[in-house]
């Protein structure tokens, strides 16, 4: 069988069945066939490669391309079977873009002109719809609704509750966008790609992140249903080294080192309190503090423990990378967590003391109303303080 090497970004591996696929690659070498096309001389991203030239290319579209040695790997193809040597010029960049971990200024300032020329509107606010809360963009009023599959360079949504769509509007009188479905790290996606709707949102003139969250309460006096204002985070992803601002700063965003204390605007807080309040529902809200866990799975006992020494009040998969993002540019955040669940913290057999998803789904659309309501009565403050 004919030997092959397989580009993973880290270097290549040799085989001669299945493949080795890492984050970049999108290339790959026929060690036996020299005219073989690789992706260096079609300007791929995988950095200069000795032997590769354009001869190759003129040797692969002359039909010397020998296909049983090449080993397909999802970026290697375009959902149409075709290969890298093959695709047009805007193709290969929309795919650089999409295997790239961080998305350079102008290509978020070309989303953002999608969103602002296509809605004919520059929102003020930007709200992220938690696991079951997606709720938040329905009451949105006169909404250009774009699918994330039709926004150029945008990632895809993969989680259920989470529906794939940019909902920009009006809501309380506010210009607003929604991100109907946000992106989590343990879909396969970057922790830079994961936030990178924050900057877009950024971009299109939004002043005020409202991020939510669907979470686990760790903090015992927390009651499934309570919602937890998040006054501050631990962020366990960067304790590991990982962060969503990794990799050359643009300082068009903001700058190298930004300080993270006081992330979560304190004015809001104070008003979703009062809002609460009003609502009656006083004794449902808490301040708290939030951490993101890497997920999908949810949280050993012990890793609960330890969370809860720690200070943390709820746990959830999200959120963290997005307002450090949004603080990394400047924006005002306001974040909440929606208890789905209360987080099992001494050993039991009890089966139902086991998060699931279906049950975090649930109580997300039992709450939606009350969440609706604190979101659309703080806007209304924001929006009267301003006009
Ligand atoms: O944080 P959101 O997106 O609300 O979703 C939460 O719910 C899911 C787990 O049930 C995880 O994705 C967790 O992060
Ligand atoms: N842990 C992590 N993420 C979650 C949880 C949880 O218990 N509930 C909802 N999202």
């Amino acid at each position: 069988m004919t030997g092959y090497k397989v580009a993973n970004g880290n270097g290549t591996t040799n085989g001669t069945n299945g493949s080795t696929n890492g984050n970049k690659s999108a290339e790959y070498i026929a060690q036996e066939n020299p005219t073989m096309c690789s992706r260096d001389c079609c300007s791929g991203p995988g950095g200069s490669r000795k032997g590769n030239t354009c001869t190759d290319k003129k040797g692969a579209k002359a039909g010397s391309l020998n296909t049983e040695k090449i080993i397909p790997t999802p970026q290697s193809l375009l959902g149409n079977g075709k290969i890298l040597c093959e695709i047009t010029p805007e193709e290969l960049r929309a795919l650089r873009v999409l295997n790239e971990d961080t998305y350079p200024y102008e290509v978020i300032e070309e989303i953002a002109d999608f969103i602002t020329k296509g809605s004919g509107m520059r929102p003020k606010i930007g709200i992220i719809c938690g696991s079951g809360l997606g709720s938040l963009a329905d009451i949105i009023q006169d909404p250009k609704i774009f699918e994330y599959e039709k926004i150029p360079n945008f990632p895809v949504s993969t989680v259920e509750g989470h529906a794939g769509r940019l909902v920009v509007g009006t809501l309380e009188g506010a210009t607003v966008m929604a991100m109907q479905g946000r992106f989590h790290f343990y879909e396969g996606y970057p922790l830079a790609k994961c936030s990178m709707p924050v900057r877009v949102m950024k971009l299109c003139g939004v002043e005020y992140l409202f991020a939510t969250n669907a979470a686990g309460g760790i903090n015992p006096r927390f009651a499934v249903g309570d919602i937890m204002l998040m006054h501050d985070h631990v962020n366990m992803l960067g304790f590991a080294g990982n962060s969503p601002l990794q990799g050359p700063n643009d300082p068009r965003f903001g700058p190298r080192f930004p300080a993270l204390v006081n992330s979560y605007n304190k004015d809001l807080i104070n008003k979703a309190i009062e809002i609460g309040k009003a609502m009656g529902i006083e004794s449902n809200i808490h301040v708290g503090v939030y951490s993101c866990l890497g997920g999908p799975n949810y949280e050993t006992i012990a890793e609960l423990k330890a969370l809860r020494m720690m200070g943390v009040d709820a746990v959830g998969m999200s959120t963290v990378h997005e307002v450090i993002t949004a603080r990394h540019c400047d924006m005002k955040v306001f974040a909440f967590s929606l208890i789905t669940n209360k987080c099992a913290t001494e050993y039991s057999d009890k089966k139902d003391e086991e998060a699931n998803h279906d049950e975090v789904m649930a109580v997300a659309k039992n709450r939606q109303k009350a969440c609706c309501e604190l979101v659309a009565r703080l806007i209304r403050e924001i929006h009267s303080a301003s006009a």
